[in-house]
């Protein structure tokens, strides 16, 4: 039997993801204030093999060759994020022209190439002066981001058309204040539900921020792991109701609903706050799209020893190079999309980062590095999302992450999950089979897959 000819929509955007921290170097360079990051990871211990950003993939002065390299791919969209000390580094105040002119310029080559910019105001590189003043444990913490992001609106909103206020605010909350294995390294369940409160108010006063100077679309990105009971006992079905609101519900729902999972009182216990009802009303300001990271799912089974969420999450078989072991389910993505649907009345959806990383076979040097594991990975998760979309949510776009190898946070940069393989020693950007698969799948709209 023929294989049905898979089609998505028109306008469908087809892209890669990256962020500053990750892929620029760099990172004081031409006034550039320090991140939360830079301190991070140049603090022995916190990062494996002692990786830093100071140089990673180089892009902060290789960016010209990085978009004709996107053009070459058939890219039609780029998602990335913008370095807040780049262009404010103290955070607020001082605007610092070099580091705005450098994602101007960005932007206008993209376009030019007939890539459209997806902006990312906040992918986890806070800059450290606000560290100094609280960081996300300070309220004031909305008014300085919503100051920031109208400098950026104000200079791009004429050509960027799709803006995101954070990148996974859970991440930062679960992995920079909860277990502290993250940038500013917190360990403590008192202070992770306040930054991710301060997140939200964040999130809502740049959006609201955003109507009254914007004129395009404006959205948030948030990391949906769906969550599966390891059996049906009351135990497992409690645990996992509690990882999924700990996760996939606490930032979606007071941003589409105004309202907190009362699950997370059991997750927070005494630690948990009460929020004035204006702050929920910031929070829930209409917003354009959802953004969805999606990487895998999680079985999850009770473990009262397990802190704070007394439970487990149960191996599976086939699964990535992640040191949690990240498994390959892209039926998790099928159930996600169709959760959103139903569950927060379809809103428009981007999957703004879909990836895995393996450990790849050795690499021979030569023009195509061979990845078939990740073009098998690829290939079953962007035809769920078709499956998704034939069944009636409204995606409409797709973000392969990453354009290249990077570092890889905490990781450093022992997993890649690019389709571009770099080579840290010469920075040569080589195509993986990935590549040459999602070009394909680009130029035929999806019939390739
Ligand atoms: O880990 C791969 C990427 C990472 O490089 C991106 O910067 C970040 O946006 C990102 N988010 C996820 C999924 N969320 C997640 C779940 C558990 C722990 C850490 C991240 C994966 N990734």
């Amino acid at each position: 039997m023929t294989k049905p000819s898979i089609h998505f929509p028109k306008d469908f955007l087809w892209g890669c993801a990256t962020s500053a921290y990750q892929i620029e170097g760099s990172p004081l360079a031409d006034g550039a204030g320090p991140s939360v990051w830079h301190r991070f990871s140049h603090t022995p211990g916190r990062v494996q093999d002692g990786d830093t950003g100071d140089v990673t993939c180089d892009h902060y002065r290789r960016w010209e060759s990085d978009v004709d390299l996107m053009q070459s791919l058939g890219l039609n969209s780029y998602r990335f994020s913008i370095a807040w000390g780049r262009v404010l580094p103290e955070g607020t105040g001082r605007v610092n022209a070099a580091g705005l002119d450098f994602y101007e310029r960005l932007v206008d080559r993209l376009l030019s190439r007939g890539i459209q910019p997806m902006v990312t105001l906040f992918h986890w590189d806070l800059p450290a002066a606000l560290d100094d003043r609280g960081g996300w444990l300070n309220r004031d913490i909305a008014h300085w981001f919503a100051e920031y992001a109208n400098v950026v609106f104000r200079r791009l909103d004429d050509r960027v058309k799709y803006w995101t206020t954070l990148n996974e605010p859970w991440v930062v909350a679960d992995g920079g204040y909860m277990h502290g294995v993250l940038a500013p390294g917190h360990r403590n369940i008192f202070e992770a539900p306040r930054a991710a409160h301060h997140l939200m108010m964040a999130h809502g006063a740049a959006v609201q921020a955003y109507r009254a100077v914007g004129r395009n679309q404006i959205g948030l990105v948030v990391n949906i792991e769906p969550k599966y009971p390891a059996s049906q006992s009351d135990a497992d079905l409690a645990a996992t109701r509690r990882a999924e609101a700990y996760m996939n519900r606490q930032y979606l729902e007071p941003a589409l609903l105004g309202s907190y999972p009362e699950e997370l009182h059991e997750v927070f216990g005494d630690a948990c706050p009460k929020w004035p009802e204006a702050d929920l009303k910031l929070i829930k300001q209409p917003i354009d799209y959802v953004g969805v990271n999606y990487y895998t799912r999680a079985v999850v089974r009770s473990d009262p020893t397990a802190w704070p969420l007394k439970s487990t999450t149960v191996k599976q078989k086939q699964h990535t190079h992640m040191e949690t072991g990240w498994e390959v389910f892209p039926q998790g993505l099928v159930d996600t999309l169709l959760w959103i649907r139903d569950k927060y009345g379809n809103p428009p959806v981007y999957i703004t980062e879909n990836g895995a990383c393996f450990f790849d076979p050795p690499q021979v040097e030569g023009p195509v590095l061979e990845d078939p594991l990740r073009v098998d990975y690829l290939r079953k998760h962007i035809t769920a999302v078709h499956t998704a979309i034939q069944r009636g949510a409204d995606i409409r776009g797709y973000f392969a992450w990453s354009l290249f190898d990077n570092f890889e946070w905490a990781f450093g940069f022992s997993k890649r999950f690019g389709l571009v393989h770099m080579n840290y020693e010469t920075l040569k950007r080589t195509l993986k089979t990935s590549a040459h698969f999602y070009s394909k799948v680009i130029a035929t709209n999806g019939a390739a897959l």
